[in-house]
């Protein structure tokens, strides 16, 4: 198998709202994939699909090989938005019972459980009542009990949302070790930057439907470089030289890399007495190309916080 999960025109509506309206996607086994969209644009309800929570009203999709998805359900782990544990349950019961829910034996999950506490720093919290945990220690809980059986896939719905800054990082760094392991990883997130330093591929979501989908590299190679030009000349002949639709911000001269590259036109700036103070030639960002395939407009509506983050 080389496609983890395959789906192909998937549509689901709730009453008179088309939530997902043709989606299709492949993420390759082994690969850490993003879903990429603001709220409300159908990642939660394409990732409920894919797993077979809901079923889609047209399409059809494959999980780990099975066209019924939950027949592979113990090979899954999945992170839902909506997060909650047993208050009263302590962080080494409950990963073992989110484990004995995906097959694994509850001796063996309680073991497991105490391995993987102690790797994550919170062995001295494994038999407190979860209700005394911070929050981000009883999210990390939820995400080791999504491990516990060893899936070769994980589904994280926004697993970034409500975690402060150093376990944003140890969640990278966690996914990170699982695709390292050759675990499928797919998460969906409305933060560009979370799935720019994980991601080999994306989907861009908006309205229920695909913008893009392939490699982060392939989004940003739509965008040319640009470079950035500082000259000591305000003007003279050599501007003649400066590419069509070239500006001038705060001094500085911006444009895009020529098809020939940058060489010439150096050339043209150095017999022209430009005088070359600055010079940069940068790629653009998945942020850049974003804006370029989803607009400005959903580039904006990913920035706002979830509404579950506004509550927290
Ligand atoms: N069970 C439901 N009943 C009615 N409408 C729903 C239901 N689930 C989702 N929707 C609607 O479908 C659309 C897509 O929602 P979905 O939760 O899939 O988006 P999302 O991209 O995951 O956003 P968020 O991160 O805010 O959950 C929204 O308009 C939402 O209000």
């Amino acid at each position: 198998m080389t496609q983890a999960i395959e789906a192909t025109g998937l549509v689901k509506d709730f009453g008179a709202t088309r939530a997902v309206d043709g989606i299709d996607l492949s993420v390759p086994a082994g690969t850490i994939y993003g879903v990429l969209g603001p709220n409300g644009a159908g990642k939660t309800t394409t990732l409920r699909m894919l797993l077979g929570i809901i079923d889609p009203d047209a399409g059809h999709r494959t999980l780990l090989g099975e066209s019924v998805p939950l027949r592979a359900a113990h090979l899954v782990g999945y992170l839902p938005e909506e997060r909650g544990l047993y208050p009263a349950m302590t962080p080494r019961e409950a990963i073992a019972f989110m484990g004995a829910l995906r097959g694994l034996p509850l001796a063996e999950g309680r073991r497991r459980a105490d391995d993987l506490l102690d790797a994550h720093d919170l062995g001295h919290a494994a038999r407190k009542p979860i209700r005394t945990l911070s929050k981000g220690m009883a999210q990390t809980v939820q995400l080791l009990g999504t491990l516990v059986h060893r899936p070769r896939l994980i589904v994280l719905d926004e697993p970034f949302s409500g975690l402060d800054a150093l376990n944003q990082g140890r969640l990278e760094a966690l996914i990170r070790a699982q695709a390292a392991d050759g675990v499928t990883v797919l998460f969906s997130t409305h933060v560009i930057a979370h799935a720019e330093r994980l991601c080999e591929r994306i989907a861009i979501i908006a309205g229920g439907r695909v913008r893009f989908e392939g490699a982060v590299e392939e989004a940003r190679g739509r965008l040319r470089p640009q470079v950035r030009l500082g000259t000591r000349a305000a003007d003279g002949a050599w501007c003649a030289a400066l590419p069509a639709g070239t500006l001038l911000e705060g001094g500085v001269w911006r444009f895009e890399l020529p098809d020939d590259g940058i060489e010439p036109l150096l050339k043209a700036l150095i017999a022209g007495g430009a005088g070359i103070d600055t010079l940069s030639i940068e790629r653009p960002g998945l942020h850049d190309a974003f804006v370029a395939i989803a607009g400005e407009a959903v580039a904006r509506d990913m920035a706002k916080p979830a509404p579950a983050e506004v509550a927290a």
